[in-house]
């Protein structure tokens, strides 16, 4: 489990995030929601220890963070972060030698799975293709957990059902995904809890079943009642 206990974060004098709590629990999809700048991404990096805390703890299976547990997460960021000469073959190789939880048949299947070819060079990627590259990279390893930085942000209807696809997929089934989004759209019916975040806290927390079957809401509906939408 991934515990986010009283976590806070200040920018430049600036609250980001100010005691801000939750879980993400294997074998589930946990999906942060927040309008721009509600501190999302902010979450996945202190997460991935990129930048400081600036109070608060978070745990990885109960203990606190340090490199070795790094060995149980892939963290997908929100745009590709090899360099644009790269051949998507090379690249490839790159994750494979540097990864000890790089497995080379998952991405063989994803490659064929999203029509990627291994001759084109990174910097060619329409921003789809590019988008389905960035995941397989995350997708290809074989971690517990699994974080995303707004997977879907400017993807078109057949890219994002083709990905929507994977992650209904036995790839995913033990795992724990952590996801960042501003809009759920067609994500809905995948996400097990949602996390609402709103003025540097989290608004709202629930397991979207239990709010439909209890209270008879979508994740929308609850999102328009947050953020007044
Ligand atoms: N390195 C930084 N230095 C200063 N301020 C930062 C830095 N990184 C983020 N911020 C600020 O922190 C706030 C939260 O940013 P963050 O990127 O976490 O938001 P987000 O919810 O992921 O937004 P988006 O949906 O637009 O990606 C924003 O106001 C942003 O300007």
């Amino acid at each position: 489990m991934i515990e986010v206990t009283g976590i806070r974060k200040r920018y430049r004098g600036r609250d980001v995030l100010n005691d801000v709590s939750f879980t993400a629990e294997k074998g589930e999809l946990t999906c942060l929601i927040g309008v721009n700048g509600a501190g999302k991404s902010t979450i996945l990096k202190l997460i991935m220890g990129l930048t400081p805390l600036t109070g608060g703890t978070i745990r990885i299976d109960g203990q606190a963070l340090e490199p070795k547990l790094y060995e149980k997460i892939a963290f997908v960021p929100d745009h590709l972060t090899m360099p644009s000469g790269m051949r998507l073959s090379e690249a490839l190789r790159f994750m494979a030698d540097f990864y000890e939880s790089w497995n080379e048949k998952r991405a063989d299947e994803l490659m064929r799975f999203f029509q990627l070819e291994h001759s084109a060079r990174i910097g060619s990627l329409s921003k789809g293709i590019a988008a389905k590259f960035n995941l397989l990279l995350g997708f290809a390893q074989d971690s517990d957990y699994l974080l995303l930085d707004e997977p879907f942000s400017g993807i078109d209807l057949f890219s994002r059902e083709a990905i929507t696809e994977v992650f209904t997929s036995d790839l995913m089934e033990h795992r724990g995904v952590l996801l960042t989004t501003h809009e759920i759209g067609e994500m809905e019916h995948l996400v097990d809890k949602a996390v609402l975040l709103k003025g540097g806290k989290v608004s709202l927390s629930f397991h979207c079943e239990e709010m439909r079957s209890e209270k008879g809401k979508s994740v929308i509906d609850v999102m328009r009642e947050v953020y007044g939408a």
